[in-house]
């Protein structure tokens, strides 16, 4: 089969973005990793689908693969492509839509400047998780929040803070983002006996109260130059550990986001700019 998609870029995170409000174009997990891939297939993070609104109230239904093939709850840099995308071709005249993901309802919408801003919804302190490590070790309580110790099986212990925004995130505070072993330790955190559904690692630089770089190992794709959700999660993690205020801009390899969090039950804002790449079609086998 030969079937349109959209390529499109969010900071550097970059997406195959297809169209299935029209029908169903019946991908297993082995047409996304093909998508993906960067020397057979398009590249890509992550594969970004339309779909029609599953409810009243809603108006499309957001479904994201990452690049192994594995369906996941959230994507954020993916929420301001989406957005962009649905307007761009004619799917909606909205400037601001809301979205279902598996991991509920998101509102992105388009400003006057062409950036995106999305509410990402509150964060969520609680994550499924075994409860004690191969050394035995319980999770440190500092009143709700956990800031968890993890021993990596590399002789390195770290201490990484853990939230979920849709999606689970293990944030660890580093003294310079550039030279954080994200290549070595990113691997051992995401897949980590602590986490039953695997994390994506991020490695966050404290450069001022309003100002972190950044750097994210995701779940089932690797190192990507931003991570949208990751930003979300290392600045509430930043805020509830008392080192930042409430909104702050996040320095990645592909750019800058801006993240607003009031803290307790507010929901955590996004800004950044979301892009098209270009537009193209590729042949899928029907059973690959
Ligand atoms: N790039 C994303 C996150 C994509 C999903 C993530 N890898 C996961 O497995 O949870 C973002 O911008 O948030």
């Amino acid at each position: 089969m030969q079937i349109p998609f959209t390529k499109m870029q969010g900071a550097g995170n970059d997406f195959v973005v297809l169209d299935e409000t029209r029908q169903r174009l019946g991908l297993v997990p082995a047409h996304y990793r093909m998508l993906a891939d960067r020397h057979f297939g398009v590249g890509a993070d992550q594969i970004l689908t339309v779909r029609p609104s599953p409810a009243p109230g809603v108006d499309f239904e957001y479904v994201i693969h990452n690049a192994d093939g594995g369906e996941v709850e959230q994507c954020g840099n993916g929420a301001r492509c989406f957005a962009r995308y649905v307007v761009d071709h004619g799917l909606t005249d909205k400037r601001a839509v809301r979205v279902q993901t598996l991991a509920g309802v998101i509102e992105p919408h388009i400003g006057d400047d062409g950036r995106v801003t999305v509410d990402m919804g509150a964060p969520v302190f609680d994550l499924p998780r075994v409860p004690f490590d191969a050394q035995g070790i319980e999770p440190v309580a500092a009143g709700t929040w956990l800031q968890w110790p993890l021993a990596l099986g590399d002789g390195q212990s770290v201490l990484v803070a853990v939230l979920s925004m849709g999606n689970p995130h293990a944030v660890q505070v580093v003294p310079d983002a550039q030279a954080a072993s994200v290549a070595q330790q990113g691997p051992l955190v995401e897949r980590h006996g602590r986490f039953p559904n695997r994390v994506n690692a991020g490695f966050m630089e404290v450069a001022a109260r309003g100002h972190i770089r950044l750097r994210v190992y995701e779940r089932g794709a690797g190192e990507t130059l931003a991570c949208g959700t990751g930003a979300c999660a290392a600045v509430v993690a930043g805020i509830r550990m008392g080192l930042l205020d409430a909104r702050v801009d996040v320095d990645t390899h592909g750019g800058r986001l801006t993240i607003a969090w009031a803290g307790a039950d507010a929901h955590v804002m996004m800004t950044g700019p979301a892009t098209t790449v270009f537009e193209g079609r590729i042949e899928l086998p029907d059973t690959p």
